[in-house]
């Protein structure tokens, strides 16, 4: 029987909704997907069909948008997340969980979600996605990265203020996080002999320790150990200058130090089609790299590209991992 990949509704106020008709009316019945979250929640006019089960979204998805229902109480107004939401958009994040790890779903892909509207609305705990998605896993150990064609990267520390960044960036943590993205290069994404490149903290890679040590006591240790092991890893690379065309043809991945190092390169370079996916969890989850963008929502201006390519990259790793 063939699979869809579950689609979790995310913030209902924001442009998850419209991004989900959007990419239906493109993708039709190629690269099948449900939605799981309120049948009225799409934009009107919208071919929507419901299901009652997973098994039926793939004979109905050239139909229209097949939704699997997840009621919410209260008015949708788009742009102004309603706090009546906020515990009906966490239950259906581990409800696409509990569909994938069931085998009733491909693989599970992502809406954005509003993280303080989810916070404030239902005391959510977690700073993202990607730290609830490794506790419902069992306290996985997980690793985000965002891909596109241009640019794979990767924050060691992910969402933690930047002050504490440093006290953050342990030896362990960096090995774990190269481990992780090395072995989901090789597994997921095809990369025979991954080569990564790994950004230095500091200005110019801490220039020998004038403007940093980090550089000296956490990150080249690493490196030199995993070398030993015959890892192919470049680094401490200045980060000011690894990301330009030239630089980025010298690896397959490159590893940041913490969140906007990472993420400001390839939402500069590839924001339209950006796919942040998350390594080392049992099951596949992927996302569009945009966030709830409620400044726009509910005009009609969205543009749906960064979850049209996380349904792909969904679909293909899914597969791959049934193989
Ligand atoms: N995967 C996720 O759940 C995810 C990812 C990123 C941000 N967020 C959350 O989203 C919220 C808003 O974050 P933000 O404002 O920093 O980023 P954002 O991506 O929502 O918006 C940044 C800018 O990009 C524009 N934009 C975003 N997506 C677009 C699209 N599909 N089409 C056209 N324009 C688009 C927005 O209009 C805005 O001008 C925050 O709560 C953040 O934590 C969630
Ligand atoms: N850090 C991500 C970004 O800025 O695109 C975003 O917040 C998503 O994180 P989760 O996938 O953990 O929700």
């Amino acid at each position: 029987m063939s699979l869809a990949v579950a689609l979790s509704c995310g913030e209902p106020a924001g442009v998850g909704p419209e991004i989900a008709a959007k990419a239906w009316g493109l993708l039709g019945g190629d690269f099948p997907f449900f939605l799981i979250g309120d049948p009225g929640h799409p934009p009107q006019g919208m071919p929507v069909v419901e299901i009652s089960d997973p098994s039926e979204a793939c004979a109905v998805a050239e139909r229209g948008l097949p939704v699997l229902r997840h009621h919410f109480d209260g008015a949708l107004t788009p742009g102004t997340p309603n706090p009546a939401h906020a515990k009906g958009v966490i239950e259906v994040i581990a409800r696409g969980v509990h569909l994938v790890q069931s085998g009733q779903a491909l693989a599970l892909c992502t809406a954005p979600i509003h993280k303080q509207a989810l916070q404030d609305g239902a005391g959510f705990a977690y700073p993202g996605h990607t730290e609830y998605l490794a506790a419902l896993a069992g306290d996985a150990k997980v690793v985000m990265m965002l891909a596109s064609d241009v640019l794979r990267v990767v924050p060691t520390t992910i969402h933690i203020p930047l002050s504490e960044v440093p006290g953050a960036l342990t030896p362990a943590l960096l090995e774990e996080t190269i481990r992780i993205t090395h072995a989901a290069l090789i597994s997921d994404f095809g990369v025979a002999r991954p080569r990564l490149a790994i950004a230095g903290l500091n200005p110019h890679a801490g220039e020998g320790g004038k403007m940093g040590r980090e550089e000296i006591t956490v990150i080249t240790p690493v490196l030199e150990r995993l070398r030993a092991q015959g890892f192919d890893l470049r680094g401490p690379m200045s980060a000011d200058t690894m990301f330009h065309a030239a630089a980025r043809a010298g690896y397959d991945a490159a590893i940041a130090m913490y969140h906007d190092q990472a993420l400001i390169p390839i939402k500069t370079l590839d924001f339209d089609r950006g796919v942040n996916v998350t390594l080392g969890l049992p099951f596949v989850r992927t996302s569009p790299d945009h966030g709830t963008a409620l400044d726009i929502a509910g005009q009609g201006i969205a543009n749906p590209t960064s979850l049209i390519e996380a349904l792909k990259m969904a679909h293909s790793m899914g597969a791959a991992r049934r193989r």
